[in-house]
């Protein structure tokens, strides 16, 4: 048997990072930025106002009280949007609004509540500091720095970014298209009725839910039969819209193992029992004539949903131009015994970790589900981790400080 670590290495040796495309920015987010973003503006552009007010020479209100205002003429108003013509002299001020340009000859800004508000004159009880409530030339960004490093992901912040130093589009990685395909002569359409040994299909929206959660644009392409002709249709039907194909079903020693069978005869897929549980069949390589990568996954829905967050999560982060990194762990104290767990394959129990921030050297806890078979599923709906038992574990006590896996978080 092959070791999740092996097993990890081949799918991710299976895939590159996304040919960059120039997208608008809405359209870029969510992705990963290929280039760097370096700005070719200063910003702010111009010295201006950050507040609304008057914009003064600040010597001229060196004695300005509340008993004794200082009182200036109002040459002009100054909106945000202004082209910056005019002039302050010594003695005069001009009203100004957040964002516009300082005017040439004032210094200072003075907020409009020191003041009685006025428009021809204004009265202004206190004095003020040269540069009060003025924004700078290149004080956010000096031109030229870079703004964006390359392998970030697109988010508000990022966006923002990019679109306040002038960019329109952006060079990315784009979210991969994943197409998510479930075999089964079992299976029926949720919402429709069932008959006897019929059940409803669960896996392609589990795994299409966990690849949009993902990051990634995927489609689900719903379910076909045990029939070899229709599953290997199906699958070169979905080629031209996928950067990669999951499929779940028909993997392991069954006769009717349809997906093993038919990918066998084509490309570069190969199948390998993997040490652990679940998710011990697994099957990986390459399809058709653009050679698209294609991870056959377990049927059972745990299993399935254990191999996406092992061995597909990884890929994805990789398609994307993110570093593959694996969940991130934390050690934690089962909160219950595990009384079996199989020899020479890992387990990755559904738990429940929690913090427990009184609880000495170790404070997370793991509540590993009651229910951990491969069909059960009502545990996963809880579960926010996957407590790890090694490979020459096979119980484990109440209170052993285990490795648990936090699985990510929807939304
Ligand atoms: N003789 C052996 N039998 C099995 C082995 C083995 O090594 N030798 N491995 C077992 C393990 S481990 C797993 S996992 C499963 C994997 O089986 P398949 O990938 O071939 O999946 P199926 O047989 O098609 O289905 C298994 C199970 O899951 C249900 N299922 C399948 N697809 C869906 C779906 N889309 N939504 C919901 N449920 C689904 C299906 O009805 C079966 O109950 O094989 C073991 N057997
Ligand atoms: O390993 Mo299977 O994936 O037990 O259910």
């Amino acid at each position: 048997m092959k070791t999740v670590e092996q097993h990890i290495r081949d799918v991710l040796d299976l895939v590159e990072p996304l040919e960059p495309i120039e997208l608008d920015l809405l359209r870029a987010h969510g992705g990963v930025l290929a280039e760097a973003v370096s700005s070719a503006v200063s910003l702010p552009q111009f010295d201006n106002s950050s507040m609304d007010g008057y914009a003064v020479a600040a010597d001229d209100l060196a004695g300005a009280s509340a008993q004794e205002p200082v009182r200036l003429p109002v040459v002009a108003d100054i909106p945000a949007g202004d082209v910056a013509a005019t002039a302050v002299r010594r003695g005069h001020c001009a009203r100004i609004m957040t964002g516009a340009p300082l005017p040439r000859g004032a210094d200072a800004v003075v907020p409009v509540e020191w003041t009685d508000g006025g428009l021809a004159t204004v009265a202004v009880d206190r004095p003020v500091q040269p540069g009060n409530a003025i924004r700078r030339v290149g004080e956010d960004v000096e031109k030229g720095t870079t703004v964006l490093r390359p392998g970030v992901r697109l988010g508000a912040g990022e966006l923002a970014v990019a679109a306040a130093v002038g960019r329109g589009t952006v060079p990315v990685h784009p979210r991969p298209r994943v197409v998510v395909l479930s075999t089964g002569a079992e299976l029926v359409e949720p919402g429709s009725p069932i008959g006897p040994g019929q059940i409803w299909e669960s896996n392609s929206y589990m795994l299409t839910a966990a690849a949009l959660d993902a990051g990634c644009s995927a489609v689900r392409r719903g379910f076909v039969g045990d029939d070899p002709a229709t599953v290997l249709e199906t699958v070169e039907d979905v080629l031209v819209q996928a950067d990669i194909v999951l499929t779940t079903g028909g993997v392991s020693m069954g006769a009717y193992d349809v997906v093993k069978e038919v990918l066998s005869r084509l490309g570069t897929v190969s199948f390998d029992k993997v040490a652990m549980q679940p998710g011990m069949p697994q099957g990986a390589g390459t399809v058709g004539e653009s050679a698209t990568p294609i991870l056959t996954l377990p049927g059972n829905p745990v299993s399935s949903y254990v191999s996406f967050q092992l061995f597909v999560r990884p890929v994805l982060r990789r398609l994307r131009g993110l570093a593959p990194d694996p969940l991130p762990a934390v050690h934690a104290r089962l909160t219950a015994p595990v009384p079996h767990s199989p020899k020479g394959r890992r387990s990755y129990l559904r738990a429940v970790l929690e913090y427990d921030g009184s609880a000495g050297p170790t404070p997370y806890t793991a509540q590993p589900a009651t229910r951990q078979g491969s069909h059960q599923l009502s545990a996963l709906a809880e579960a926010n981790a996957l407590v790890v038992v090694p490979e020459a574990v096979t119980e484990l006590e109440e209170g052993s400080v285990v490795e648990v896996l936090r699985l990510p978080e929807a939304f």
